[in-house]
């Protein structure tokens, strides 16, 4: 079996509880849309990402449909996009903390100190990604990480976003470990040869998915794959 060198983290659900997403950032970005899309019109980013919203949606009035797709949870890359410029001020300002489970921050900074190289893989936005780790409740852990990676490189659902994680990171795909709590996503880093593993967190009352390594949190994966511990 080939030793781990890489592991890549999903955030919701696995670092960071589903409801500091669905309590607290989503209600703050619904709640500062308005005035971010007239304030920062000329912003390119936010340019691009309206023009997304016209050609998914023609016609639409475009905060409508970012609220309508953030209800939805849907992982679409315009309302990714403008949530992560949004949540920007209330991190930046203090008002916005990212609460990690609490065995995340030992875990990283163990698996670190041993020299394997950790990324992230979101749906949420590079930017966004940079922000939770740079403003979380135990510090500024983004020095932690080699690479953000988004849903630039595809969905999370699709095996060839793996693939091309493990491309640009230059390593084989099984010597990558994926730690995740949706089913749909470890069955598809598994299609193209990752090592995966299951978080079932008890407080986003994750299901167990068939035919996948499980634990309930990262000292539970660290058992598991014989990774250092804290
Ligand atoms: C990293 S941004 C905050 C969470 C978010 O918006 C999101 O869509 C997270 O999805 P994930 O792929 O981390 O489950
Ligand atoms: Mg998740």
């Amino acid at each position: 079996m080939s030793a781990i060198r890489l592991i890549l983290l999903d955030i919701e659900g696995t670092t960071l509880p589903i409801s500091f997403v669905k309590d607290v950032l989503f209600p703050y970005s619904d709640k500062v849309m308005p005035d971010l899309l007239r304030e920062k019109a000329s912003d390119p980013l936010v340019k691009v990402a309206l023009a997304d919203i016209e050609a998914a949606n023609p016609g639409c009035d475009p905060v409508a449909q970012l609220h309508d797709w953030t209800v939805r949870d849907e992982k679409v890359a315009p309302l990714k996009s403008l949530q992560g410029l949004a949540w920007k001020t209330g991190f930046e300002s203090g008002e916005l903390k990212a609460r990690l489970y609490p065995d995340v921050p030992s875990a990283l900074r163990a698996w670190h100190k041993a020299g394997l190289r950790l990324a992230v893989y979101s749906s949420g936005s590079a930017s966004a990604q940079r922000l939770l780790y740079g403003y979380s409740d135990a510090g500024d852990l983004t020095d932690l990480f080699e690479a953000f990676y988004d849903l630039d490189i595809g969905g999370k659902k699709i095996a060839e976003s793996y693939r091309e994680i493990a491309a640009r990171a230059g390593v084989a795909p099984e010597e990558i470990l994926f730690l995740s709590d949706v089913g749909a996503e470890l069955d598809a880093a598994l299609e193209a040869g990752l090592k995966v593993c299951q978080l079932v967190r008890a407080e986003d009352g994750t299901q167990p998915h068939a035919g996948v390594r499980q634990a309930i949190d990262l000292a539970g994966v660290s058992r598991q794959f014989e990774l250092p511990v804290s």
